[in-house]
């Protein structure tokens, strides 16, 4: 009764966060677009962070700008997002345009000095990452920051979750993501081509980015991508299934689905790790002299991407006591079982602001501050991190004979 207490309060104050009052020079962001995503991502977040303001929104048209500013309280509206850029006003842009537009407007957020959150994935293919990450404009003095917003990365559950996590010993993952049918119409910017749609970019932005942590390195291929491709174009995929081989041999798997059924909505990552000698410290046990305990572990995390509304991290442990070396015999066998849950990091014993409440989005706007201001960064996704998430992408549409979602013809 008591945690479906806390479930249904920590649900109500997300979306009615407490607001604080400003501080004195807060950061002051501009939205490009009247954006369904904005109000989760960035305006609710914003209340109750004091360094934060939402300045000023565009959109393509000005009556739409004026009724998002009205209706989610946006001191200012102004009529292109070129003005965005232009204002002297705004320190940081918000960039939650479809996909095949992100690279263009972060290059020219970057190039007008601001610092920019950008929609995940990053860009719309691996020779656009390469070009935005590595270029110049981050590279200088005092450069602006750049960041895709990869917001699961920053909540709490997702680094406990990763604590239990041994990259090196992972025999294999599997990471699984879906959005019921009746979300997304047909001509949604997810089926359209031209702007970077598919479900590959939309859920595999996510499933490719934990395999690619969970594995603590890029997969070297995808030898196998099954797709269904939706309505409205053939190339752009509702649903796939995609299998990739990571070094050393071992395989990590993922599955998206923009048209799920009830029945199939199980938004999880399964991990399983090949046995290791632990050290004698986690073995749980006095590990006499001459033995040594091998642990076989396995994880389900269940609702990765939005744990702030609830999670839970399951992690199963086989122990085997043997002789120093002996593979065959053992002593004793054992298991252990846990459900962990980290809505906040102190409730995952780390000493690191956060309420219940905060939204994944909350997490990532403390930390994408504390990065502007140059105070310490405890998670981040860097421009490797996102290069690497495209790469992951790439490699999927080549094993589907999809093509790559298409390069932006902008040049600075
Ligand atoms: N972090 C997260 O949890 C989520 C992230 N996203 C990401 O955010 C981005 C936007 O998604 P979402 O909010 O669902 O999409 P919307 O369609 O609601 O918003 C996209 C915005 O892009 C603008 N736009 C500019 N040019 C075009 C064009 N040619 N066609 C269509 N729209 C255009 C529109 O702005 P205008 O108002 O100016 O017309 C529109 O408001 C995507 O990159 C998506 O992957 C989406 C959902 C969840
Ligand atoms: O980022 C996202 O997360 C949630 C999904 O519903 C959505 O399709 C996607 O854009």
């Amino acid at each position: 009764m008591a945690s479906l207490f806390g479930l249904v309060r920590r649900n109500w104050l997300m979306f009615n966060p407490p607001e604080v009052s400003k501080s004195t020079a807060p950061l002051r962001f501009g939205i490009l677009g009247a954006a369904d995503i904005g109000p989760q991502a960035l305006i609710l977040p914003a209340k109750s962070h004091p360094g934060v303001v939402i300045q000023t929104v565009a959109a393509r048209n000005p009556q739409k700008a004026k009724a998002y500013a009205q209706k989610h309280g946006i001191l200012k509206v102004v009529d292109t997002y070129e003005d965005i850029l232009n204002s002297p006003d705004i320190d940081c842009v918000y960039i939650p345009l479809p996909n095949g537009l992100h690279y263009e407007w972060a290059l020219r957020a970057l190039k007008a000095g601001k610092h920019v959150l950008l929609e995940k994935p990053s860009v719309n293919n691996e020779a656009e990452a390469e070009a935005l990450f590595k270029s110049p404009l981050l590279n200088r003095p005092s450069a602006p920051v750049l960041l895709e917003a990869a917001h699961y990365l920053f909540h709490p559950a997702w680094t406990v979750f990763m604590s239990y996590v041994t990259p090196a010993a992972v025999s294999s993952a599997k990471a699984v993501l879906w959005v019921p049918r009746w979300k997304f119409a047909a001509d949604d910017i997810r089926y359209r081509y031209d702007l970077g749609g598919g479900a590959l970019m939309d859920l595999g932005a996510y499933t490719a980015s934990s395999l690619a942590r969970i594995f603590g390195a890029v997969a070297e291929e995808c030898e196998e991508c099954v797709t269904q491709s939706g309505t409205y174009d053939e190339r752009c995929d509702r649903l796939y299934k995609a299998r990739y081989r990571f070094p050393g041999g071992v395989y990590g798997e993922m599955e998206g689905n923009l048209k799920a059924p009830l029945n199939q909505l199980s938004p999880d990552i399964h991990v399983t790790h090949k046995p290791i000698v632990v050290p004698n410290a986690d073995a749980g046990i006095d590990v006499p002299e001459g033995q040594e305990v091998v642990r076989t572990r396995k994880i389900k995390f269940t609702t990765f991407v939005q744990p702030s509304f609830f999670h839970s991290i399951q992690v199963d442990d086989e122990f085997v006591l043997r002789k120093v070396g002996d593979t065959r015999g053992h002593v004793k066998k054992w298991t252990d079982k846990k459900t962990i849950k980290a809505y906040t990091f102190q409730e995952a014993g780390i000493d690191q602001p956060g309420e219940a409440h905060w939204a994944t989005y909350r997490y990532q706007l403390e930390q994408f501050v504390n990065k502007v201001r140059g105070r310490e960064v405890r998670q981040w996704v860097d421009g490797a991190d996102s290069i690497n998430t495209t790469k992951m992408i790439d490699m999927a549409y080549t094993a589907a004979k999809l093509p790559l979602r298409p390069t932006s013809t902008y040049t600075s």
